[in-house]
């Protein structure tokens, strides 16, 4: 049994007390659900550095990494640096998250954002859509074939871009999807969160050029990433390399320039 299996189980529950708190009717008068989302995708494509930077106060894998500071510096830091696109956890009983996060994030930034969240059913959709997300994660790894196919059509019906993850070959077969817009290889190994960035590699031939490809998870330096650009990699997921700095906006900054 890997964590994934107890993060999705707990987040069973949790969907179904929400249900009752708001129901999907409710979340669709959410005044950001009319919100225009902006192309994550897009703007991976239109990109020399590719960054999507991330908030992450804590995790499985490291527990506390900061939660010192304050949401708005760090994603307004982000933004200043250069990132992409800004991954919001919302998760809160392991990362420390909250929707409450990608609200306020939505309000101070104007880059898309990407909600980082456990996705096992469609109501977290409206839910992504309601707060303010402009693009969605789904993880292959907690989905069946059937489930991505009517999540990401859902997702798309509703204007958010779809991320779809992957950790292998059987999981990207069945995750090439029309709705998806990119795949991201998550180079962490989630039972025993050791990163391996020659993951990135070997499943970066397997990934059609429809989908922009994106590196997520255990990128720490430039070399890495000139690397994995001649791999086909648009996109490059960083959580805690920036998050572990007193200054996680001035750290994306110094980062993203060594890559102009
Ligand atoms: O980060 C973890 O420990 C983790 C454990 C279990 C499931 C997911 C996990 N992380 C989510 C992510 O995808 C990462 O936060 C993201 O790729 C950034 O990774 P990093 O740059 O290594 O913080």
């Amino acid at each position: 049994m890997n964590i994934l299996n107890t993060i999705t189980a707990y987040k069973r529950k949790e969907v179904s007390a929400k249900k009752e708190a708001i129901p999907t009717r409710l979340l669709e008068k959410f005044p950001l659900f009319a919100k225009e989302t902006k192309s994550l995708a897009e703007a991976l494509r239109n990109s020399t550095t590719g960054i999507i930077a991330e908030h992450k106060r804590r995790s499985p894998s490291k527990s506390v990494i900061n939660d010192k500071v304050l949401l708005p510096e760090v994603v307004l830091g982000y933004e200043n640096a250069g990132a992409k696109g800004v991954s919001v956890l919302t998760d809160s009983n392991f990362f420390g998250g909250s929707l409450d996060d990608l609200l306020v994030a939505e309000k101070t930034i104007s880059i898309p954002i990407l909600r980082k969240e456990f996705i096992i059913d469609p109501y977290q959709i409206y839910e992504s859509k309601a707060y303010g997300a402009d693009a969605i994660l789904l993880i292959a790894a907690c989905l069946s074939a059937e489930e991505l196919k009517q999540f990401s059509h859902l997702a798309k019906s509703l204007k958010l871009d779809v991320l779809l993850e992957v950790h292998n070959l059987e999981e990207l077969q069945k995750s090439m999807l029309p709705n998806v817009d990119m795949i991201g290889v998550n180079n962490r190994n989630l039972k025993n969160f050791k990163v391996n960035i020659a993951t990135s590699k070997k499943l970066s031939k397997e990934i059609p050029n429809d989908f922009v490809k994106i590196s997520e998870s255990g990128i720490s330096d430039v070399e890495t990433i000139k690397e994995l650009r001649t791999f086909g990699y648009e996109g490059f997921l960083i959580g805690e390399n920036f998050m572990k700095t007193e200054n996680p906006g001035e750290t994306a900054k110094q980062f993203i320039e060594k890559l102009r």
